[in-house]
């Protein structure tokens, strides 16, 4: 029986990664301001439309004056940013916050909408706002990530400027928060090293690679920062392990067809670590939820017999209540609508007489 259960179990999560496998995968695009997000959703845009393999591309970042690629869903077609800030007496990242909750709460329409082009498309990328931290610890973009991680096969990709990322202390500062979002979101995770056109990502593979290389270039500091940063290297040396990192330029297009390849591997990752673990969870929870609701169950039975016992009631029919819901057709069998039917019956013929007997 249980290993019955188990089978069906598993079919049902081989069906629903099926299902997953046949839907377009999204990108989400993160990064500090200025990274480069929106030149590098605009490069690979415009180099899926050369390949016919068109994007559908969602911008969900509500502030920003243009978007300089086609787009499918704007945020600022839905919200305005402006008014937001002005009704609720906002400021610039308050109204950030605020329109994104606004738009949230719709997002299950934007789901739609990727389904739909489920058959002919392969990418939904999705631009974010560049107050990263505005999506990455808000609640609504938290609902946005996990609704879509549920449906859609997700990757995370965390752009960095390798120009301003030359120095040590700035690369540790952007790789602790590459690293924080990666344990939170715990979804496939690819960083993106953008503007190689202007500095190779060399030296930072290298930096991630190889502790030494990291302390040579931090030898000529002696700052606490610079101390922080060497002893936190040591400790994300375990994160660096299994990170994905392509060098990218959003101004020429190289690096293309790596990150392409990068996508297709933690598609993989999603299936194979992410799926069965968001499964098991789902599992987890629904029977905790329904365990939970048995033993509410139980203990409302009790504390009503408890109760009926020490007010000495007795249940069952015809008492004060009866354990059963009783259907209409069967109220009218009851003795008591019985006697009040001949009884309406019996003033009705005594009526009629009356009438007869003073027209005669
Ligand atoms: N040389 C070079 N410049 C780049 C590259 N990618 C982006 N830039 C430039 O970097 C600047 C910022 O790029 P954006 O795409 O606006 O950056 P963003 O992360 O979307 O910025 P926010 O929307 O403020 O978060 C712009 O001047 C871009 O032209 C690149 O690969 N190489």
């Amino acid at each position: 029986m249980a290993t019955a259960k188990l089978a069906e179990d598993e079919a049902t999560i081989d069906s629903t990664l099926l299902e997953r496998h046949k839907k377009p995968v999204c990108l989400i695009v993160l990064g500090m301001a200025g990274s480069g997000k929106t030149t590098f959703v605009q490069q690979l845009t415009s180099r899926l439309h050369a390949r016919s393999k068109p994007p559908y591309v969602i911008n969900l970042d509500p502030a920003c004056r243009e978007v300089p690629y086609p787009v499918n869903i704007d945020i600022r077609d839905t919200v305005n940013y402006k008014e937001v800030m002005k009704q609720y007496s906002l400021g610039p990242n308050g109204g950030i916050v605020t329109s994104l909750n606004l738009f949230a709460t719709k997002f299950d329409q934007v789901i739609k909408l990727v389904e739909k082009r489920s058959t002919n498309t392969d990418l939904a990328i999705f631009d974010t706002p560049g107050q990263i931290e505005v999506f990455t610890w808000s609640a609504s973009g938290t609902i946005i990530t996990e609704t879509l991680a549920a449906l859609f096969p997700t990757v995370v990709v965390y752009v960095i400027d390798t120009v301003r990322s030359v120095s040590p202390i700035t690369f540790m500062s952007n790789m602790l928060y590459a690293c924080s979002i990666l344990y939170k979101l715990r979804l496939p995770f690819i960083i993106v090293m953008n503007k190689i056109d202007v500095v190779k990502h060399d030296y930072a593979m290298e930096w991630m690679k190889d502790f030494d290389a990291f302390e040579l270039a931090l030898s000529s500091d002696s700052s606490y920062n610079a101390n922080l940063s060497r002893s936190l290297s040591l400790t994300l040396d375990e994160f660096y392990k299994d990170l994905t990192a392509v060098g990218f330029s959003a101004v020429t297009g190289e690096g293309f067809d790596e990150f392409l390849a990068a996508v297709d591997a933690a598609v993989i990752e999603y299936e194979t670590d992410y799926c069965p673990e968001h499964d098991r969870l789902q599992k987890l929870q629904t029977e905790a939820r329904s365990k939970d609701k048995t033993r509410q169950k139980e203990q409302f039975e009790s504390d009503f017999q408890e109760t009926n016992r020490a007010l000495g009631i007795t249940t069952g029919r015809h008492v004060s209540h009866t354990n059963e819901i009783l259907l209409r057709s069967q109220e009218e069998d009851r003795p008591g609508h019985k006697s009040f039917r001949n009884f309406m019956e019996e003033q009705k013929k005594k009526q009629q007489s009356k009438s007869n007997s003073a027209s005669s």
